[in-house]
């Protein structure tokens, strides 16, 4: 730049440390200051303006479509989420991974779902959620379990992982109970083994059918007296049985007596009801010596898990008529039987159904649908 005599001139716009600028600039002649004003027009701000709130918007929808992408719920017991997979607009998408036999990632890139999307998990008792489900879903924060039983689950590695586990609670308890009676009446009774009988029964066999045995009178050590174990007890008083139990603890509130030894209890009780979840406590806490104490008019019955039964050795115990007979809901390899109990008429197995009941099926429904609803209408806190 010059001047009007043709003097060379500077023109600074921009310094090294502004708003400061160098004051031996301020005695020069040659020299026109100016404060950092060259995008200063108001032509210029109103479009510096725009810029500005058009950038915020698109970041903010961006931001607003991944909150409102609607989550992905891996479902690994069939059918469940049947009454929310309706609504419009959908607020889950259910990826039905119980009707496939692929890995759960194959599973996942077949649905087009990226593993990071998928929030909660649903299964049940059937339907183990092991350590390595839980570490390839990174974004994983619920599991609900439709059942009240929690051992299929990793446990340890939600809680590090602080993903939280919702069961079925009570919702199931005067079902599986009912069921423990159930299969008690039947054993004693003979109910599956005399319909087997009468089937082929005819004139040749008139007296072929083996006795059954009374309820009333009997004595029930009911192992877990929890809440389906203390409705098994409420049921079976009023069928005048002789309650005893064996828990983690003795209850105060009752008056039934109580075993701290699952042998002492065996040998005092003519029937042994399994109602206690699984620990490493408590699996295997039948063995042969609590069989060969409860003895051979005993029955067991188990509506808690197969696995707190040593069931290699129940089969030679029934086999061998060192117990009377046993009715089971729940197998430790579950869905496998073990093919031993099947030639015993003194056995009555159900797979896994205590629960199985039409009206629980909806209960569970909708207890599942609140889960998800409470769980993902808490927004994380941001800090
Ligand atoms: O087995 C069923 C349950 O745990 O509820």
């Amino acid at each position: 730049m010059f001047d009007e005599r043709g003097n060379k001139r500077w023109w600074l716009d921009v310094f090294e440390n502004e708003p400061n600028v160098p004051e031996e600039l301020f005695a020069l002649d040659n020299v026109v200051l100016s404060p950092h004003a060259a995008a200063y027009t108001l032509d210029c701000f109103m479009d510096a303006c725009e810029h500005v709130a058009k950038s915020l918007d698109a970041f903010f929808s961006m931001v607003m479509a991944e909150e409102e992408e609607v989550p992905a719920i891996l479902v690994l017991a069939s059918s469940f989420g049947i009454d929310i997979k309706s609504q419009n607009p959908p607020k889950y998408r259910f990826l039905e991974a119980f009707s496939s036999n692929l890995p759960l990632l194959q599973f996942l890139q077949q649905q087009q779902t990226l593993p990071p999307s998928v929030r909660a998990i649903i299964c049940n008792a059937l339907k183990p959620v092991t350590a390595d489900v839980i570490r390839s879903l990174p974004s994983l924060g619920l599991v609900v379990t439709a059942s009240a039983g929690t051992d299929h689950i990793d446990l340890t590695e939600c809680r590090r992982r602080r993903i939280q586990v919702v069961n079925i609670g009570g919702l199931f308890t005067a079902d599986v109970a009912d069921m423990a009676v159930a299969l008690l009446i039947d054993v004693l009774f003979k109910i599956s083994a005399g319909d087997r009988f009468a089937r082929n029964w005819g004139l040749s066999k008139p007296l072929g059918f083996p006795f059954g045995s009374k309820l009333g009178g009997k004595r029930v050590g009911i192992i877990g007296l929890g809440r389906i174990g203390g409705e098994v007890a409420k049921r079976l008083e009023a069928f005048d049985c002789i309650i005893k139990y064996h828990s983690r603890n003795k209850n105060p509130s009752v008056s039934y007596t109580f075993y701290s030894n699952v042998v002492d209890l065996a040998s005092n009780s003519d029937v042994l009801v399994l109602c206690c979840p699984l620990t490493e406590q408590t699996r295997h806490l039948i063995n042969k010596e609590v069989m060969l104490a409860l003895g051979k008019d005993g029955i067991i019955i188990n509506v808690g898990r197969g696995a707190l039964i040593d069931e290699k050795e129940l089969v030679q115990c029934l086999v061998k008529g060192e117990i009377r007979g046993a009715g089971l809901d729940v197998f430790e390899d579950e869905p496998n039987v073990p093919k031993g109990l099947f030639p015993l008429d003194n056995v009555v197995l159900s797979p896994h159904a205590a629960a199985l009941t039409l009206d629980g099926f909806k209960d569970s429904c909708e207890y599942v649908t609140q889960s998800l609803d409470t769980f993902f209408s808490i927004k994380p806190q941001v800090s």
